[in-house]
């Protein structure tokens, strides 16, 4: 397995002296599935801000092998209101200087998979949270990032659409295998999904402990109530419990 980056003694603290981040070291294998899971605070968002470049860290480094493109996928779907589906997934292509008509082309095959064929003219308005998450996400892959950074991307979904987003990105990541970083503080939904769970711990944020998920993908919904399942679950809670108090 080769390395898609390394965070290299990783430190925040805000120009306010907030310590976001104490120090954080981690290899990341390319086309892995790593979450990070922590209590609300803990400096999670900061870690992939870090990493998109979003923010400069106070110390250490975010080291990549070579030029990666990087595809980034908020809470909100911050989609542009006045635009189609297929306008707001084209939008980071077009930026990108490619023409108007490939750029469409490419953002409506980017929807498909999405289950989004029907709605490519659809404003956001006419769409579910859960589609608009979908055309959000459209949006992040259209341009085939080889990093894919999600920052609680399904926060704010009821848990029905929730699972279905889940089982979406994990057959779009079994297909495609990009490197994703995903951010939440659900423990169900990290287990879910990652190979990989970097658990933080709270203020200022610093690696507790780094978990490896051994059951094989795919995964549907018989592992959510299984054994492993609960048996990894419970195992984490103890270590957020520990934490936190
Ligand atoms: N620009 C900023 N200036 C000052 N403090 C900040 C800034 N951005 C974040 N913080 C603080 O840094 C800490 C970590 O924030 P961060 O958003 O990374 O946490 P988080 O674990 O992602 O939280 P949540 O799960 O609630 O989204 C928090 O105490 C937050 O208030």
């Amino acid at each position: 397995m080769s390395t898609a980056l390394e965070l290299e003694r990783l430190a925040k603290t805000f120009p306010n002296g907030t310590v976001a981040l104490a120090e954080l070291s981690a290899e990341i294998e390319a086309g892995d599935f790593v979450s990070l899971l922590g209590p609300s605070g803990c400096g999670k968002s900061t870690v992939l801000r870090l990493i998109a470049g979003l923010e400069r860290p106070t110390q250490g480094q975010v080291r990549w092998p070579g030029p990666v493109k990087l595809g980034f996928v908020f809470q909100e779907p911050t989609l542009m209101a006045w635009a189609t589906a297929t306008e707001n997934v084209a939008l980071p292509l077009e930026l990108a200087g490619v023409a108007r008509n490939e750029a469409g082309d490419r953002a409506r095959r980017a929807l498909e998979p999405m289950g989004l064929a029907n709605f490519a003219n659809a404003l956001p308005r006419e769409l579910s949270g859960g589609m608009r998450m979908r055309v959000s996400i459209a949006r992040a892959l259209v341009a085939e990032p080889a990093v894919l950074l999600m920052d609680e991307p399904f926060a704010a979904l009821d848990e029905f659409t929730r699972s279905q987003l889940n089982d979406d990105l994990l057959r779009l990541w079994g297909e495609r295998r990009f490197t994703t970083l995903f951010v939440t503080h659900s423990v169900f939904e990290a287990v879910y999904l990652s190979r990989r769970i970097l658990i933080l711990g709270a203020r200022p944020a610093r690696l507790v402990a780094d978990i490896t998920n051994p059951t094989p993908y795919p995964r549907d919904s018989l592992y959510r109530t299984s054994t492993e399942f609960n048996a990894l679950v419970r195992r984490i809670l103890a270590i957020l419990q520990d934490v936190m108090t």
